[in-house]
């Protein structure tokens, strides 16, 4: 199984503050690795670290064997990182169909590495992309619908198809269940399984919700204040009574 996220020592310190201690985990490709811990562990300290919104103190980031500990944020979404958000980011003004044309287009001028305007008239083959990958996710019927009018569930899903046309060798998720109603979640827990499934794609994501988090992960990391305290598989990490005292308490056992 190869290799296709490396981390190996990372820190970030705010000023005095350790967010971050000597974190190292990796993550195999085609599978689902979550990262759970109590508020303030530091998960998202860590995601922002790994796609480079802010640089760490230490430690080294490797994408499919390649060093990028020092690559910008945005030539590693180009690499194949792909990262949703705790707070969904779509345009709000635009279409469905519109947001999956800015993406899509965003991605084919980064392939053809030049810069310059989005077109005025997409040409057909970006608006048959765009009308797919809206209906890979369910939405093609909201198509001429204005994102802001989408419910939380949509607006997820949104975003989750933006993030997919930049064609991630990874995908990131910061609490995709947030905020969501029960049956949403269901059908996001769907939607993430049919994507590793079907498109291949390594998952990574933080969650508070541990029965999505069993059902979903191959193996977890669990933090506490900026260390890791344990890795394993879903059973590893119910079984172990570090775990259990630090941070779940009796509730973990029965999840
Ligand atoms: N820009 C910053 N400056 C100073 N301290 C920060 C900054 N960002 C995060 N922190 C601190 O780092 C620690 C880890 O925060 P982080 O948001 O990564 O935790 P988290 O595990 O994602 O929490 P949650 O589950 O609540 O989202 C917290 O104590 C937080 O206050």
């Amino acid at each position: 199984m190869r290799n296709l996220l490396k981390v190996d020592g990372v820190g970030k310190n705010y000023g005095v503050f350790q967010a971050l201690k000597n974190v190292s985990f990796s993550v195999d490709q085609g599978k689902t690795f979550a990262i759970i811990g109590p508020n303030g562990a530091g998960k998202t300290t860590l995601f922002k670290v790994m796609t480079g919104e802010v640089m760490g103190s230490s430690g080294r980031i490797f994408l499919a064997g390649e060093d990028i500990t020092k690559t910008p944020a945005d030539e590693r979404v180009h690499l194949g990182l792909g990262r949703t958000f705790q707070i969904v980011r779509v345009f709000p003004e635009l279409t469905l169909m519109d947001n999956l044309i800015v993406a899509i287009e965003a991605r084919n001028r980064s392939r053809r590495s030049a810069g310059g305007w989005l077109r005025i008239k997409p040409n057909s083959s970006v608006l048959d992309e765009a009308f797919v990958r809206l209906g890979y996710l369910g939405l093609e019927h909201k198509h001429a619908a204005q994102a802001r009018h989408l419910a939380l569930g949509d607006r997820k899903r949104l975003e989750l198809a933006l993030t997919l046309a930049m064609d991630p060798m990874i995908l990131m998720l910061d609490e995709p269940t947030a905020g969501m109603s029960p049956s949403e979640r269901v059908a996001i827990i769907e939607l993430i399984q049919k994507t590793r499934e079907e498109l291949g794609v390594t998952i990574l994501l933080t969650e508070h919700d541990m029965d999505f988090v069993f059902r979903l992960s191959h193996s977890l990391m669990v933090m506490n204040h900026g260390e890791t305290v344990f890795v394993g598989t879903p059973e590893e990490v119910k079984a172990s009574e570090l775990v259990q005292q630090i941070y779940l308490g009796k509730e973990m056992a029965h999840a």
